[in-house]
């Protein structure tokens, strides 16, 4: 089914959802735009890692969070989040076929490591690592869009642009996404998720919250925009 654009917030179930959300950070593949040497995830930006400022973020918006990686993240140890791998089993059937993964096998694991840690949370928030100054109140507005019957999928869209790594996912989707990814070699992240309800938050004003960091010059844009925002952290617009 395709995507749906829904842009009010009506009454919700927001609150109640929001606590309920294990959030999930991206923070594999091979960040090959980056070029050679340190991690993506790991690039310094403003003295930190990149993937501190989205845990950072991120944190205070959920209920759990996990970052799925398949290399060490030595500078996420301080952090204290658990960091898991994208499961071992679709790793080598890529491997096998000589294939990259993708974002779907972290949300995969996101999926699963929810499952087994928190069974009633019934949804994951994921997020990409290279998106570092991501809102505030990302899941009370995502979550204000939940209505009954609930998406499958709650994407961010802003503008013409829509966020395939920043979305909402029911846990229900993991035996079918395991399949997709092992028995079709499926890796379009849109593809599986509009093979199911999607909705989309269109995100109000522009698109600064979304900067994507993916190479050297992409970087030192964040830098800028960071030094602009001052070293105070930014408050959410709404209430939590
Ligand atoms: N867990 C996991 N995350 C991934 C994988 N591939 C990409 N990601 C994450 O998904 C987000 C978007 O990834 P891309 O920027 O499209 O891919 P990339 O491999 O990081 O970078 P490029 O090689 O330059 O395309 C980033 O936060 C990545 O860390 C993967 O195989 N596993």
């Amino acid at each position: 089914m395709a995507g749906k654009s829904v842009q009010h917030f009506g009454p919700s179930l927001g609150p109640v959802r929001a606590g309920a959300l294990v959030g999930v950070v991206l923070a594999g593949g091979e960040g090959r735009r980056m070029g050679p040497g340190v991690l993506k995830p790991l690039r310094p930006l403003g003295g930190r890692p990149m993937v501190a400022h989205v845990v950072e973020r991120l944190r205070p918006q959920v209920m759990d969070l996990v970052v799925v990686a398949n290399d060490p993240l030595p500078g996420v140890r301080s952090l204290k989040v658990p960091v898991i791998p994208d499961p071992p089993d679709v790793r080598r059937a890529a491997a096998r076929e000589g294939r990259r993964l993708g974002p779907l096998a972290g949300v995969l694991a996101g999926m699963e490591w929810a499952l087994k840690h928190h069974p009633h949370a019934g949804w994951i928030l994921t997020a990409p690592a290279d998106t570092p100054f991501l809102p505030l109140d990302l899941t009370v507005r995502l979550c204000g869009l939940m209505h009954v019957p609930e998406p499958d999928v709650l994407m961010v869209r802003h503008g013409r642009r829509r966020e395939h790594a920043l979305a909402v996912w029911s846990v229900k989707l993991a035996g079918d996404l395991r399949r997709a990814l092992l028995e079709e070699g499926l890796r379009r992240v849109d593809a599986f998720a509009e093979r199911y309800v999607l909705e989309e938050l269109v995100w109000p004003g522009g698109s600064a919250p979304f900067l994507n960091v993916n190479t050297p010059a992409d970087l030192s844009v964040a830098a800028d925009q960071l030094r602009k925002r001052g070293r105070a952290p930014a408050r959410p617009r709404s209430r939590r």
